[in-house]
């Protein structure tokens, strides 16, 4: 028999929750926290000073010595500054740990080398953290020791946002407040906020951690750079949802405690489609703690992987021709008082608050179908999205058949008399009950797809924040909610008015619904024609950031300031082109130090063998040729990578942020994918014996 694990006593154990502030803090202050983290405002120094004690006495009494204030900056990971609680000893000598409350609200890190994109000067090197009260300080334990963490935003010296929570925080206050017009609209007044959740499926490989160590391009680069694929890759399905082998089982489990230890809901698990892809998937939770915790599954993953002698690979697209990794995305919205906007109920039809929901949520995708692109794209996605069962480059919504032949109707006709039903599920089998179908099927091929009661958001990468794209998508609600709100607050006959608009909104933006197959070429000329755009990497998305359009969405609801805005931009063109330059020099050391010499001393070898077996009187005639072949392929290597050098030598000559992100991506990339081809082809021509790094079937089959 197994040990058996309590989850009930472990959730939560490592979190400074309200539970243990309510035991801890006197009740007052527990109020005003409470409040704060309802409602919003600011704490009293004294009663931070409070707050701050009992939650330094907790973390020691459960092994802490440092506390740190843990931000999120552009990099787009997290970062941390350690500070024990020791303080200065008194004349005897003693010391007393101490933790104040300025030390919890506010933090100095200095932190000048993160990337700001031009909002700090050198010279202004002052950065701020403060604390952000509505996620909860954790306790995170490892050979460092126990340190307690405090989640915190991260600004400039002029307040400007340096981080990814400031701007997500900001977009959650600007839905709530437009869609709090809109409930109210019909008649909800018990309501005081909207909130935001956010579940964020993680996908994710496990490959062993001494291959790992033996291939450059995946300790530099994340992803595999050269790579012949194996005999087996997904075909046969048959990893997908299989059982889970033992290693990876009890990796699982343990990443399960851990989880579970930090307030993480970890709920499903199961093998992905590609050899070697796992997934796991928490419950929702509000925005901004799906983001913190989505940072800690993906941290906790490196880490227990590591017990296991195993490397875990976030990265969107770790091996070519087979499955990428994404992180889908699951968004609603939903009141205080527990009305979930996303539910249509059994009739849509009769739903109005419901359809004005979603006509508002097309017009926002519609008009900003750009946007929510750029906040999902990183480096690794270029190579993922419409790529081997990732959704397309293209947004479009899936509504699914009920919805969608509701708003035929309405476009149609101006009425919606009824909706689809789900009806039974007639399984032919006497001992099987028949079932309750839903009235809809699913779509995996949508980048945006409705789920019932939500919207799943497919094209997010796998090594992402989830912060840009929820920061984007509430957003673009919040703007679309607030225009309507401004038309129906004023209107003389309420009921018309929303018909109306619901229309006028379905009719105008029925373009970007699309319930077919994502993954067709006729799909992308469908989208061409009806004027969808097609933006197909990172780069060209990073424009998008500061045109005319998103200024003035962003600055409208404080979210982003212009100048925000460009730093962001610059921020992506150095982040692009810095991973790429990794990339390539990667593929220059590989070639230079290890492909190129193995297959030199193959040839020799082949050589060898050509003259002895000659000598010998017999015929050469296949040795001959192979060598001659690889010989050939060598050459094509060999100037392949003289060429990706010249081009790596051209682009430290450009210095415009946005050209030389450009450069990389037309010109670096080609060349790059120049030298991957041939030695890819070597590898299928050499012994195996003489091959320099573990191959695609010894990652992705031998774990
Ligand atoms: N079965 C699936 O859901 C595959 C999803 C796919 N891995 C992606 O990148 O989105």
């Amino acid at each position: 028999m197994s040990e058996v694990l309590n989850v009930e006593e472990i959730f939560g154990s490592k979190v400074f929750t309200l539970g243990k502030m309510r035991e801890r803090l006197p009740k007052s202050v527990y109020k005003e926290v409470k409040k704060i983290i309802d409602h919003g405002g600011e704490l009293s120094l004294a009663t931070a000073d409070v707050v701050a004690k009992a939650m330094k006495d907790w973390a020691v009494e459960n092994g802490a010595t440092h506390y740190t204030h843990w931000f999120q900056p552009l990099t787009g990971i997290t970062a941390e500054k350690h500070d024990a609680f020791v303080t200065h000893p008194d004349e005897s000598g003693k010391m007393i740990m101490e933790f104040s409350g300025k030390e919890l609200i506010k933090g100095e890190p200095d932190a000048s080398s993160f990337p700001s994109g031009g909002l700090r000067a050198t010279f202004e090197a002052r950065g701020y953290t403060a604390w952000d009260i509505t996620s909860p300080a954790f306790l995170k334990e490892d050979a460092t020791g126990v340190i307690l963490c405090i989640p915190t935003a991260f600004c400039s010296y002029k307040g400007e946002a340096l981080d990814k929570k400031t701007p997500l925080l900001r977009s959650m206050e600007a839905v709530s407040t437009q869609a709090l017009r809109i409930v109210r609209l019909f008649g909800n007044t018990e309501a005081t906020k909207v909130v935001a959740s956010v579940g964020p499926e993680q996908e994710y490989f496990l490959v062993d951690r001494d291959k790992y160590l033996k291939r450059e391009d995946l300790i530099f680069a994340g992803r595999t750079l050269f790579g012949a694929p194996a005999p087996k890759g997904q075909e046969l399905e048959d990893h997908y949802f299989g059982t889970i082998r033992e290693r990876i089982g009890s990796f699982m489990k343990d990443l399960n405690i851990e989880l579970w230890k930090l307030g993480v809901t970890a709920k499903t698990q199961h093998n992905e489609v590609a050899p070697a892809q796992h997934e796991l998937a928490p419950i929702y939770e509000t925005a901004n703690i799906a983001v913190d915790h989505n940072q800690l599954v993906m941290e906790t993953m490196k880490k227990v992987a590591g017990r296991h002698g195993m490397t875990c690979l976030l990265h969107e697209k770790p091996f070519a021709g087979v499955n990428g990794s994404g992180k889908h995305n699951n968004w609603s919205l939903g009141t205080d008082n527990g009305v979930n906007l996303l539910d249509p109920g059994d009739t849509p039809n009769e739903n109005i608050q419901f359809l004005l929901v979603l006509a508002c949520i097309l017009k926002a995708v519609d008009t900003h179908a750009d946007l929510l692109r750029q906040s999902a794209s990183d480096v690794g996605n270029d190579h993922r999205l419409g790529a081997n069962e990732a959704p397309p480059a293209i947004i479009s919504v899936f509504l699914g058949e009920q919805l969608e032949d509701v708003v035929k109707q309405l476009v149609e006709t101006g009425d919606a008399t009824h909706s689809i039903q789900g009806g039974k599920l007639l399984t032919g089998v006497s001992t099987l009950p028949d079932l309750d179908k839903d009235a809809t099927d699913r779509n995996r091929t949508s980048p945006f797809a409705f789920t019932g009661n939500k919207f799943e958001f497919r094209m997010v990468g796998s090594a992402d924040s989830i912060a840009s794209p929820n920061t984007t998508l509430n957003a673009i609600v919040a703007e679309a909610f607030c225009e309507a709100a401004d038309l129906l607050e004023k209107a003389d006959d309420f009921d018309i008015a929303v018909h109306d608009l619901i229309k006028k909104y379905l009719t105008e933006h029925q373009r970007i619904i699309f319930n077919g197959n994502g993954y067709s070429e006729e799909w992308v000329e469908e989208a061409a024609r009806r004027g969808l755009p097609n933006i197909k990497s990172m780069v060209e998305a990073s424009e998008t950031l500061t045109t005319e359009k998103s200024i003035k969405l962003f600055e409208k609801f404080g979210i982003f300031t212009k100048a925000e805005l460009e730093s962001r931009e610059e921020v992506l063109y150095e982040t692009y082109s810095k991973t790429i330059n990794i990339e390539a020099l990667t593929m220059v050391d590989m070639a230079k130090k290890q492909y190129i010499p193995a297959v030199m001393e193959y040839t020799k070898t082949l050589a060898d063998t050509v003259l002895a077996v000659k000598s010998a009187g017999a015929d050469a005639t296949v040795q001959t040729t192979a060598l001659k072949s690889i010989s050939e392929k060598l050459a094509e290597a060999q100037a392949a990578e003289t060429s990706l050098e010249d081009k790596l030598a051209e682009a430290a000559g450009i210095e415009d942020p946005k050209k030389l992100a450009f450069f990389y991506k037309d010109v670096v990339h080609t060349a790059m994918d120049d030298l991957r081809a041939p030695v890819d082809a070597l590898e299928m021509m050499v012994d195996k014996k003489v091959w320099p790094v573990p191959t695609y079937g010894d990652l992705i089959f031998e774990v």
